[in-house]
């Protein structure tokens, strides 16, 4: 069938926002809708990819290509002369403030926040390497094809993918027309997939604001234990009243909810369609708007304390109350289809990381539209006790090093007393997947994070999942709350300054006061 103008136009945007003109990309366009028997879905697949793929195969032939290092993937720069100007460093490097406080040692403040959120607040220090091939421009070709002429004057300008990593020049005139001179000529970086492929579907990183860099980490799909944390996983610790080894199918399509859906009040938290219910959501939610207002629970000898100051632990300041979802596992009777298995089967949306024009850094949006409920991805990191959270910040100091970690506080508070092996977090600085790019958003973010148990009973270890609190468009970003407190000026470790945009910004009323 034929493309609609929008569709048209569409395709011309995700262009733009590579740096290719309509003029580059309408002969393009039209040798590839013809070898495709005009059947325009294949164009449109995987977000034009295949547009880009015999676009820069285009240049590459012409041999009008210049290469400039070994690193695989596609590059190009698509200036007539042009260099890219190098930049180095990432204009997002806040400094971990390992500060020392009275002489006692400090921890970092996501740790040390004592209301049972999790708070991912440094971003690591990014290195910034580039390592691009650069390709001349090719020669503008005329325009032939109508309908494809009028539906781009209706185009507007959004971000879109390409194959392979590639540095392009921005186009001529800037998003309101003006001119950009040479030196203000800024490049592109893309990236095709940061998952390495480990993922079910590839997560993209287009950098179209020209920082020249890429984020330095190691992407994993799942946690792995880094050294002392207390992890016992085994099918024996699985009580049989603890899983449905009688279930087979979809246990969401039984007569009956099973022995998993115990944990949440006898039913099951996940709809047919995968989504998130309606009540368990705003129940969750209503702990992020008002958490003063929510029923907390108080360790003994609390270990965010014990962190902050273990001679002289403070009293805990308690910890929010949240449920928990429990999935099926392997010593259920049901297959990997049943619907009360969501966050383990992984991600299934189309994610991209892109670096933010407000001075976040990086930050991930969504390239599709995503239901209210939907599970987007956890948040993956190395799994480590407090302490070596706490030793690893040391040793960075003075490294200008940030990091990403966040705590699995959730069941803290029913116990007492709490091993240091068992007080444990997440730290997504060197190994973490796409979630370590989240950015945080005060009250009304898009994305909620809920404690998941799968393969263990024992609550000190569980998934962290984000799922949609509404609807998230296509290509707006995805935020969570990561529950800072901006008014805690006593705390040693000092609070980025929010740029998150949101009418209720906890940060407004102190910017200004810090930096
Ligand atoms: C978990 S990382 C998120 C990804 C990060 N933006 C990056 O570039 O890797 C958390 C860091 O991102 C930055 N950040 C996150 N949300 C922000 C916000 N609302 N305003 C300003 N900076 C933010 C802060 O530097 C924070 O320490």
């Amino acid at each position: 069938m034929a493309p609609s103008k929008t569709q048209i136009a569409n395709a011309f945007k995700a262009s733009k926002a590579l740096g290719i003109s309509t003029e580059e990309i309408r002969p393009v366009l039209r040798d590839l809708y013809k070898s495709f028997h005009k059947n325009w879905e294949h164009i449109e697949a995987d977000n034009y990819r295949v547009l880009f793929d015999r676009y820069f195969e285009m240049q590459e032939n012409k041999g009008e290509v210049e290469k400039r290092d070994e690193r695989p993937g596609k590059a190009v720069h698509l200036a007539e002369g042009d260099q890219v100007s190098k930049r180095t460093g990432s204009s997002f490097e806040l400094p971990l403030k390992h500060s020392t406080h009275s002489g006692n040692v400090q921890f970092p403040r996501h740790v040390a926040s004592g209301n049972g959120r999790v708070h991912p607040e440094r971003a690591s220090a990014v290195s910034l390497t580039s390592h691009t091939n650069y390709f001349m421009k090719p020669k503008n070709e005329g325009s032939t094809n109508d309908a494809i002429v009028s539906a781009e004057q209706t185009s507007m300008r959004r971000p879109g993918p390409m194959n392979g990593a590639a540095r392009i020049q921005r186009p001529k005139t800037d998003s309101n027309g003006a001119s950009i001179s040479r030196e203000d000529k800024k490049s592109i970086i893309y990236k095709s997939d940061i998952t390495k492929s480990t993922e079910k579907v590839p997560i993209s990183l287009v950098d179209d604001v020209g920082i020249e860099s890429l984020p330095k980490f190691n992407y994993i799909p799942q946690n792995i234990i880094y050294q002392n944390a207390n992890l016992n996983i085994s099918l024996s610790r699985i009580a049989d009243e603890d899983c449905c080894p009688d279930c087979f199918g979809d246990c969401l399509s039984a007569a009956f909810p099973c022995a998993c859906a115990r944990e949440t009040g006898g039913e099951f938290v996940y709809t047919p369609e995968g989504l998130l219910k309606e009540d368990f959501l705003s129940n969750r939610m209503a702990l992020v708007r008002e958490p003063d207002k929510q029923p907390h629970v108080y360790c003994q000898d609390c270990p965010i304390e014990r962190s902050k100051n273990e001679d002289m632990p403070e009293k805990c300041k308690g910890h929010v109350v949240r449920r928990f979802i429990k999935e099926c596992w392997r010593k259920c009777g049901c297959d990997m289809q049943c619907g009360n298995r969501v966050v383990q089967r992984g991600i299934s949306c189309k994610l991209q990381v892109f670096w933010t024009p407000q001075g976040k850094g990086w930050g991930v949006r969504t390239l599709e539209v995503l239901e209210k409920g939907s599970f987007v991805c956890e948040y993956v990191g190395e799994i480590m006790t407090n302490t070596e959270l706490y030793e690893r910040n040391m040793e960075s100091t003075g490294s200008e090093r940030h990091t990403y970690p966040v705590t699995l506080d959730a069941d803290w508070g029913s116990e007492q007393i709490l091993r240091d092996e068992d007080a444990l977090c997440l730290d997504a600085t060197l190994h973490g997947n796409v979630a370590r790019f989240i950015n945080h958003r005060c009250f009304d973010a898009n994305l909620v994070d809920i404690p998941v148990q799968v393969e263990t009973p024992d609550r000190h270890y569980y998934h962290l999942a984000f799922f949609t609190t509404k609807k998230v468009n296509a290509f707006e970003e995805l935020n969570w709350d990561y529950g800072i407190d901006f008014d805690d000026e006593d705390h040693p470790i000092e609070a980025f300054q929010c740029s998150c945009g949101s009418p209720f910004c906890r940060n407004i009323n102190r910017k200004g006061k810090r930096r």
